[in-house]
């Protein structure tokens, strides 16, 4: 069974009344690192707010490991879910340092397990030197490993990661995307990345949904189409 279930998800903000997201169903299995794709205003924030638990749909299922987490009876809360979010701006506490950033999402097992937790996760990031220090005194790609560390230290189900690397230069954005690959798949985590960039998905993910048109899903080797679909539609 897949591990993530989207069937007919329909959303609308209410100060409009076209739906941002229309009967969009879509899985995803287990270790997968899916793409959505869009151009701006297609809703692919809006899609990983409804899965994360901090937008209720109009219509339809999402089921997470096996679990209804909402359908038209059912919503289950955000930290009941099993789901890590990595947003845009990272969102780090901007009084807290790097090491307190990654605990903070692990209030209720003992603190020598939150401790241990905390450093695989500085382990996994590489964040040795810098676990002191708060976040406005780490660049932005930093910054991100943060987020990324914190969002994955409560082991979650699925990470939500929504445009990682729209904060960071281009010049590092292909070594970034390179070693968030690698952190990724040794995490072992299944994630769902957002991005407006082509190149992101095609690095880091190995299948896209396309948020241009709800009906089409593509694996890797037809990126080009998603691409000639998103510029013909511009
Ligand atoms: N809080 C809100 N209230 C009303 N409309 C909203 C709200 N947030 C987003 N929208 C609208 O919903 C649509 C989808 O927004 P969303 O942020 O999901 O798009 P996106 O594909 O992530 O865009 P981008 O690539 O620019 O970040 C847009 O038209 C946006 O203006």
């Amino acid at each position: 069974m897949s591990l993530v279930l989207v069937e007919q998800l329909s959303y609308a903000y209410t100060s409009s009344k076209q739906p941002v997201i229309d009967a969009l169903s879509f899985t995803i299995e287990q270790h997968e690192v899916v793409g959505i794709l869009g151009p701006s205003g297609s809703g692919k924030s809006t899609l990983l707010r409804l899965m994360a638990g901090l937008e209720i749909p109009l219509k339809g299922t999402i089921s997470i490991a096996g679990r209804t987490v909402v359908n038209d009876k059912l919503f289950m809360e955000a930290d009941q879910r099993g789901v890590g979010m990595v947003f845009q701006d990272y969102a780090l506490f901007p009084h807290l340092t790097v090491e307190k950033n990654i605990m903070f999402g692990l209030g209720k097992i003992k603190k020598r397990e939150r401790e241990a937790r905390m450093h695989e996760m500085i382990d996994l990031v590489k964040l040795h030197d810098l676990a002191k220090r708060y976040p406005h005194e780490l660049s932005g790609g930093q910054q991100q490993r943060v987020a990324l560390a914190r969002a994955l230290a409560p082991k979650p189900t699925i990470l939500l990661m929504d445009e990682p690397f729209s904060n960071l230069d281009y010049d590092l954005k292909q070594s970034i995307r390179l070693e968030l690959k690698t952190i990724l798949q040794t995490a072992g985590i299944t994630c769902l990345l957002v991005s407006h960039d082509l190149n992101d998905v095609n690095d880091i993910c190995s299948r896209v949904i396309d948020l241009t048109d709800h009906t089409r899903t593509t694996t890797r080797g037809c990126f080009e189409d998603v691409s000639n679909a998103l510029v013909n539609k511009r």
